[in-house]
């Protein structure tokens, strides 16, 4: 193991579909600036998983900076788990729902100054059916967007948009749910049921206007109608959590069972079609660099 102070940096190359080149020079530069060395690590798409647990060993750093998509960050927030490494985070991906949801901002100055610094925040991480989850998982018409984009190849805000009207005329919605918890069994129909650890989506949308990042609790939200004016406000961050609307479950433990097979994401990556979804929540697992002031909300919230 090496002596020196490191800081390891993940960069995934094919993110966003953006050149990294100019981010890595002025992370280099920051951290030259300090009393740090710089390891650079780039994904390849193959085991990264592996290659990073060893790196972690080999130098033993205090920081890892990924460059990359919600995917690349599960995939460190997974080697950082339950550990005193801080995460920090350079979105560079297509959506970066959980750059959004930590509110960093969108200068990449600003971002590697949040990444670098001391304000760090332990928050939940959800497991569900044995996957990490950090921000939000769904099954519904939300998941059939994001199967859909990723086999629609074109990428962005714009191709997530385009898919979103065929989606939603096709889908075969509504479900039919079954969530039992420790306060007991619920059933209910809706077009789409989200298990949410964090109260936005990758699009920005605010579907879980409660939700908080620490608080050893998760919400179910099971949406009943998806019309289309709601779905208007709710991307303009005033949603409509009546009851008529969307039920919402705060707990933290849930199985939830469907009664035909229906898609499933997680942070973004479509997983697949399925029936049973079991839900436990790690309180506190994860160290991560975040804005000042999302810092100091949950910190005096807490
Ligand atoms: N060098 C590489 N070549 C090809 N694929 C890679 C490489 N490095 C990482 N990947 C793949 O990139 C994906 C993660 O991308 P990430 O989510 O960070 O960015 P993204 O642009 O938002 O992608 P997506 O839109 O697919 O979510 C994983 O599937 C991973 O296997």
């Amino acid at each position: 193991m090496k002596s020196e102070n490191y800081i390891l940096l993940v960069v995934n190359p094919i993110a966003g579909d953006n050149d990294k080149s100019s981010i890595i020079t002025a992370v280099e530069y920051e951290v030259s600036q300090r009393d740090y060395k710089l390891k650079i690590y780039e994904t390849t798409g193959d085991d990264d998983k592996n290659t990073i647990d060893s790196l972690i060993e080999e130098y033993n750093p205090s920081r890892i900076i990924v460059v990359g998509g919600d995917g690349t960050i599960s995939l460190v927030a997974e080697c950082v788990y339950e550990k005193e490494i801080i995460l920090g985070i350079i979105p560079a991906g297509s959506a970066n729902g959980m750059a959004v949801n930590f509110g960093i901002p969108e200068t990449i100055k600003e971002q590697i100054a949040i990444a670098l610094s001391d304000w760090t925040l332990k928050v939940d991480v959800l497991f569900i059916n044995g996957r990490m989850c950090l921000h939000i998982a769904d099954l519904g018409i939300n998941a059939e967007l994001v199967k859909n984009y990723e086999s629609s190849g074109v990428r962005g805000k714009w191709g997530y948009f385009l898919q979103s009207i065929p989606t939603l005329i096709n889908s075969e919605s509504p479900f039919h749910f079954t969530i039992e918890t420790a306060e007991g069994m619920v059933n209910e129909s809706g077009v789409l049921l989200a298990i949410a650890n964090a109260n936005k989506f990758g699009t920005g949308a605010t579907i879980n206007p409660n939700g908080k990042i620490n608080d050893g609790i998760f919400e179910i939200l099971i949406f009943k109608h998806l019309d289309f004016i709601e779905i208007f406000k709710t991307i303009n961050d005033k949603p409509d959590m009546s009851s008529d609307f969307v039920q919402v479950i705060s707990t933290e433990n849930a199985i939830i069972r469907s009664t035909k097979k229906i898609p499933f994401q997680i942070d973004g990556e479509f997983i697949g079609e399925i029936d049973e979804v079991k839900v436990s929540v790690a309180q506190e697992k994860l160290l991560v660099a975040l804005p000042e002031k999302f810092c100091k909300h949950y910190t005096f919230q807490h």
